[in-house]
């Protein structure tokens, strides 16, 4: 009935972006290989979250004003440039300019794309300098690719001892005969596709949230106490489980994005065949359909009696639905959870697989970040940072800065 997620091929003008927005192999290998790595991943991660806020935050003795969206996307690529291409690339100065940058200019091809009247754009699209630049920028990525591909297939094969690495492009590789990816050009798009779907969403949630928290210094010490607590419990470090364990921290930030939502709709589907709904309204083909955010995170049906008023915020609504509730209550209430009331990572099928790493990832970043520094906004200022709203996009203002201050123990 539905058809290809979010009718991306117009939306994302993907005959001049050639960005990958649908690989079979992708979802299989995020699904199949890495969320079932994670569990001996997490202490990997979290090396790089700690060596990534090392590098990135500055020492912050005094009050320093940063760029928080500036400084996440770089220590977001960094740790995710980790999981998808393995240490020996991640911190690559050209390896994070493509993780960093890839994603603004594919957007660029996209707008200056729909400016075109579409009849004209087989024409006129490939002379634009956006659509030269994003050319320029895979053949880029290929070329550091293409080396450690290299290096990887002639070990795999003339080297008995060879270990296969434990990042995304090992499994690629490993799982690309069967879906018939041969060339290093593919294998890169692939890279591609996985930073487009990966580094601006989680730097833009993290960013999010902090902006939220930087205005609500009451939830800092009972966050702080539990990441401690966590912490200690599981050898100073952060572990899977330290990760189930901070619940506090998950409903916050599932609070955050529940009244900050960073989409205003989800579950964008193109229909294929029309259909009826139950209330008698037919759904005619070629209709794109999506659902909206804040009237179910809005709707008091979604809550108990009991629960905070959904017009308020309440950063432990939901610790504190799993701490008094039954084992469903426990699954329903998770930052990563995807169903018909949650909906940050869409819905169905399709929702996304990417989900429980991006999760855990933020969730380090946020309890190194909470533990160790001080937050506020600018100037003192007390109302949050507001998000601007274009179409059904919402994005935090990138060019805030917050206050920092390292914790004094
Ligand atoms: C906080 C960060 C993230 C957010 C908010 C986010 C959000 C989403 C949403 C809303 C969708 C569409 C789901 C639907 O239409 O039902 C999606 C799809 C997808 N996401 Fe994420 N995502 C995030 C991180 C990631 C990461 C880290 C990866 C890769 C490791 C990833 C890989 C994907 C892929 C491959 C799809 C397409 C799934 C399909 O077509 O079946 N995402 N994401």
């Amino acid at each position: 009935m539905f058809g290809p997620i979010n009718d991306s091929h117009q939306l994302m003008e993907t005959k001049y972006t050639q960005i990958v927005t649908e690989s079979q192999m992708m979802v299989h290998s995020i699904k199949a290989d890495l969320t079932p790595a994670l569990a001996r991943l997490n202490s990997v991660v979290f090396q790089e979250v700690e060596q990534a806020v090392s590098e990135d935050v500055p020492e912050c003795k005094d009050w320093t004003s940063v760029n928080m969206y500036f400084t996440l996307v770089q220590m977001v690529a960094k740790i995710t440039g980790r999981i998808f291409v393995g240490p020996d690339l991640c911190r690559h100065k050209d390896y994070l300019d493509s993780a960093i940058n890839y994603t603004m200019d594919v957007i660029a091809v996209q707008q200056e794309v729909k400016k075109i009247k579409p009849w004209l754009r087989p024409l006129l699209a490939p002379r634009l300098k956006e659509y030269k630049r994003l050319r320029q920028r895979e053949k880029d990525a290929e070329k550091l690719l293409a080396p450690i591909i290299e290096a990887r297939r002639t070990a795999e094969a003339n080297d008995p001892d060879w270990q296969r690495p434990d990042d995304m492009l090992a499994w690629f590789m490993h799982r690309s005969k069967d879906y018939r990816y041969h060339s290093t050009a593919e294998l890169t798009k692939l890279q591609l596709g996985l930073i487009f779907a990966a580094i601006h969403t989680t730097t833009l949630t993290a960013t999010n949230i902090l902006y939220t928290l930087a205005v609500q210094p009451q939830y800092v010490k009972p966050l702080r106490e539990e990441i401690r607590t966590v912490m200690a419990e599981n050898g100073g470090t952060i572990t899977t489980r330290a990760l189930q364990q901070m619940i506090k921290l998950d409903s916050y930030m599932k609070e955050v994005i529940r009244f900050d939502p960073i989409s205003i709709t989800s579950f964008h589907r193109k229909v294929i065949r029309g259909f009826t709904l139950s209330n008698g309204q037919y759904i005619p083909p070629g209709v794109t359909v999506e659902i909206p955010a804040h009237e179910i995170y809005n709707d008091p049906a979604n809550f108990t009696k009991e629960a905070v008023d959904p017009k308020e915020f309440d950063g432990f609504r939901f610790s504190k639905i799993r701490e008094n509730g039954t084992a469903t209550d426990h699954a329903r209430n998770q930052f990563v959870t995807a169903n018909e009331q949650n909906i940050m990572f869409g819905y169905g099928k399709h929702a996304c697989p990417g989900r429980f790493f991006a999760a855990n990832e933020i969730k380090m970043i946020l309890a190194r970040l909470i533990l160790d520094y001080d937050i506020k906004n600018e100037g003192d200022g007390k109302e949050r940072y507001p998000n601007h709203h274009f179409g059904n996009t919402v994005a935090v203002d990138a060019t805030k800065n917050l206050l920092i201050k390292k914790v004094e123990i």
